[in-house]
């Protein structure tokens, strides 16, 4: 008998790879336990929080939004008992079994791992980056270069490698010219790749070039700012799409001196088999996978991770099986129409700690003596869908004491306009009409808990 306080299977990260782990291991009555990071690799979701359109995943042939695969994703994994924590791994120890997984919260023992922590692509630090990112800027050229507004414009690709060659001629089928930024005075791709560059009569190689910064319009780039870097003499570019192919960085700092990594950092795994260096310990998606890097692969490489999982646990005794009824899918997932003003007039209730739209936040705004705490969301906004649990947590904990607005800028554009909102999410604490904070992005739990406490 295994012992009981030891895990079957403890699965790190919830891109694709580690959610359909995590699919697989609850279907196998595993019930595995999945550390879905929170900032340490990027964001719990993975690399598609951060975009809008996925074409290319099986099954939705409308195409469907990154952060909302994620959530079906996740929806489906908690449906076959998978217990989820948004916490970041800080340290494992796989030199002795069971091995040990730990969190700042947790620690768990467990006879096998699953490594889904994925890749994150480089970036270059521009001033206007963040600004422009996923509204011109992309690190995939595979996954955005057929996006509408690339049709038969001008693009461009910084990198000099043989991902920005291949990068370059695949953004051929839809820009009417690629402009190829490269640092030097040569290309570190192959000469195959050079040669299929070179004699492309769309792509134009800007030798010695690299990008200082975007410029663009509210809603779009509309160009890059380049410097020669022989002569310093800057000009401008105008392009509507900028690719980065300047590599990726496997996410796997906790895992140096426990299992076999190639010299770039991704893990090694055995030909063909999310298997690696320690027996009981696979690796599954992007962070062990530096050619294909896409969701169905990681998705893919997630399953038999999962399958060879149990087989191992299966093989060696150790399994503990947990018989279930599958949840209910979450109907979060539902997403309601926009109210009426006259239904959210009438749905008003000063009392009720949780509002949303403009009419309750203008009312409070208003009439509120509470502490009114306003959330400005998009639809497409992964670090949004981050933030709701983390958030509605602490909401809960202040029951009665606050009040709680969610905005939806898409919905309500004039209030997020005049309330000087550039981003999602946004959270503003206001008290008798004065804005005490403002915070962007996603924050821990106790951040948020601290600052309501002090200002009820
Ligand atoms: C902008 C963009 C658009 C893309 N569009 C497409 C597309 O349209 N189609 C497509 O097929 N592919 C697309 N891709 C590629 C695709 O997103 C990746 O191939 C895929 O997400 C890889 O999945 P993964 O599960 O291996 O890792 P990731 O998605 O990278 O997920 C890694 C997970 O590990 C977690 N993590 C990291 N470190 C820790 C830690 N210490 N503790 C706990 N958790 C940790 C992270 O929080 C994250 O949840 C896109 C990528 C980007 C960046």
């Amino acid at each position: 008998m295994s012992n009981p306080t030891v895990e079957n299977v403890v699965i790190i990260g919830s891109g694709p790879a580690g959610y359909t782990a995590a699919i697989y291991a609850g279907r196998a009555n595993l019930k595995p336990v999945v550390f879905e990071g929170f900032q340490a690799g990027g964001l719990p979701g993975g690399q598609l929080m951060t975009t809008t359109e996925v074409e290319n995943f099986p099954g939705f042939p409308e195409g469907i939004t990154g952060p909302e695969l994620m959530d079906r994703m996740k929806a489906q994994a908690e449906r076959w008992g998978a217990e989820l924590y948004t916490e970041d791994v800080i340290e494992v120890d796989f030199s002795q079994r069971p091995f040990t997984v730990r969190s700042e919260e947790r620690e768990f023992k467990t006879h096998s791992v699953i490594i889904a922590t994925g890749a994150t692509a480089k970036r270059l630090g521009l001033p206007l980056e963040h600004e422009f990112w996923s509204r011109g800027i992309s690190a995939c050229a595979i996954c955005d270069g057929a996006t509408p507004i690339f049709h038969g414009a001008e693009l461009a690709v910084v990198g000099g490698g043989d991902s920005a060659a291949e990068e370059a001629i695949y953004l051929t089928k839809y820009g009417s010219k690629v402009n190829l930024l490269v640092r030097s005075d040569k290309m570190r791709a192959s000469k195959a790749m050079q040669d299929r560059v070179l004699s492309n009569s769309k792509i134009v190689v800007h030798w010695n070039t690299e990008p200082v910064d975007i410029f663009g319009n509210k809603n779009h780039m509309e160009g890059v700012k380049i410097r020669n870097t022989k002569t310093g003499g800057e000009s401008e570019l105008h392009v509507k799409g900028l690719f980065y192919a300047i590599g990726h960085k496997p996410n796997t700092s906790l895992f140096k001196e426990q299992l076999e990594l190639d010299e770039v950092g991704y893990i090694l795994t055995k030909p063909n088999s999310p298997e690696t260096s320690v027996e009981g310990v696979f690796a599954a998606g992007d962070v062990q996978d530096h050619e294909y890097r896409q969701a169905i692969t990681a998705a893919g490489s997630g399953c038999t991770a999962a399958m060879l999982a149990e087989r191992w646990l299966s093989s060696n005794g150790l399994i503990q099986e947990f018989h279930q009824k599958p949840e209910t899918p979450n109907n979060e997932l539902e997403h309601p129409a926009k109210k009426t003003e006259a239904q959210q007039e009438s749905e008003f209730n000063i009392d009720s700690t949780r509002h949303e739209g403009s009419y309750a936040l203008r009312k409070l705004f208003h009439d509120s003596d509470r502490l009114l705490i306003v959330k400005y969301v998009a639809p497409g906004c992964g670090p949004c869908h981050t933030l709701k649990p983390i958030l509605n947590k602490v909401v809960d904990e202040f029951d009665g004491k606050i009040h709680f607005v969610e905005i939806d800028i898409d919905k309500d554009r004039d209030i997020a306009e005049n309330a000087g909102v550039t981003g999602t999410p946004t959270i503003q604490f206001f008290k008798n009409k004065e804005l005490l904070k403002e915070l962007k992005g996603v924050k821990q739990k106790s951040e948020y808990r601290q600052l309501i406490a002090s200002n009820l």
